[in-house]
């Protein structure tokens, strides 16, 4: 189901939360929305999902404007908040089948078992949630996201506090959706290699305004330059000489790395004696170049100084 935002602003008395951003996010797409902390990430989803409404601008969901019909669009979008707070005293299959209750929901009985299956949670369905881990807590909100089987999910920083366990295990089931459901998914990260890792569309915000928008592999493919990483085969001091100008060099333990042009990588391995390499491999920037070029480019053309990352590699 498609999404598309277009001019959408949005204030908090003095402070502009959201600043014109304007994109569409492709039917049945991971897409991922970047951005540094207060980009307006869970502002846009909060308007998306019909909680507040724009102060300008138009968000559609499958052709369904949100402010006019917010009520048909809550149908078909499911929301995990960044704090979705639970009953304690509740089990988790009880707070699953309020939920369904409360949305109106056939085969309750059905839906939950298959929810909590997905998520993982099945065995511990019947205890109280006060006794759930962080991790559980995440799941169980997924869970309900899920219990309607919705065309569009929408998950705010899914990952956030999550140990590497609960992060993996996260992932899977977000990779599980995109496989065997049509469902479009959109979730928030400050992680580039999870939003690598799991989308194939992705947004880059920043003080409210869109930087940069597209294809993840696009965006990975289209930065200048690669590492070229080298391994030695007896004479490191050789290959090392023998890379010296091809672009910044670094010596790691076992490898020497060059980071040139890409498309000077060619002439680079060509030029070096075979003799000296025992294997050699070209890595691609990644997104994080993508990123920091896109809030850098905007930056400068915004006149004002670099501006830090609180984005993890
Ligand atoms: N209810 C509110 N009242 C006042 N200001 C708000 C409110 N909600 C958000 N803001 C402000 O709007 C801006 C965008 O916040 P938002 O929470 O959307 O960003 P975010 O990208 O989700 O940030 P984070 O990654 O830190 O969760 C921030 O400057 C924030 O302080």
């Amino acid at each position: 189901m498609k999404i598309t935002i277009t001019d959408v602003r949005k204030r908090y008395g003095d402070v502009v939360a959201l600043d014109g951003p304007s994109f569409e996010i492709p039917s049945g797409s991971t897409f991922g929305v970047l951005g540094t902390n207060g980009a307006g990430k869970t502002t846009l989803f909060e308007l998306l999902v019909g909680h507040h409404e724009p102060d300008a601008g138009r968000i559609e969901v499958g052709g369904l404007d949100v402010e006019r019909a917010g009520h048909r669009v809550r149908e078909r979008v499911a929301f995990l908040p960044e704090h979705a707070g639970f009953p304690s005293s509740m089990t988790g299959r009880e707070v699953l089948s309020v939920h369904a209750r409360i949305r109106g929901l056939a085969d309750r009985e059905a839906r939950i078992d298959d929810a909590l299956e997905t998520v993982g949670l099945a065995d511990a369905a019947d205890r109280a949630v006060e006794g759930y881990s962080n991790g559980m807590e995440r799941r169980l909100g997924l869970a309900s996201a899920l219990l309607a089987e919705p065309p569009v999910l929408v998950l705010d920083e899914p990952t956030a506090g999550l140990d590497p366990r609960g992060v993996a295990t996260f992932h899977e089931i977000v990779e599980r959706i995109d496989r065997e459901t049509d469902a479009t998914v959109v979730l928030s990260s400050h992680v580039l290699s999870e939003v690598e890792r799991l989308c194939d569309t992705v947004a880059v915000l920043e003080d409210g305004e869109l930087r940069t928008v597209g294809d993840v592999d696009e965006l990975r493919a289209a930065g200048e330059t690669v590492t070229v990483v080298l391994q030695s085969a007896d004479d490191p001091a050789r290959l090392l000489d023998a890379v010296q100008g091809w672009g910044e060099v670094v010596e790691t333990t076992n490898a020497i790395e060059v980071t040139c042009e890409r498309d000077a990588a060619f002439d680079l391995l060509s030029a070096i004696d075979s003799e000296t390499i025992d294997r050699f491999e070209v890595r691609e920037p990644g997104l994080e170049a993508a990123f920091r070029k896109a809030l850098a480019t905007e930056t400068a053309a915004g006149d004002e100084p670099a501006a830090e990352t609180e984005v993890d590699a």
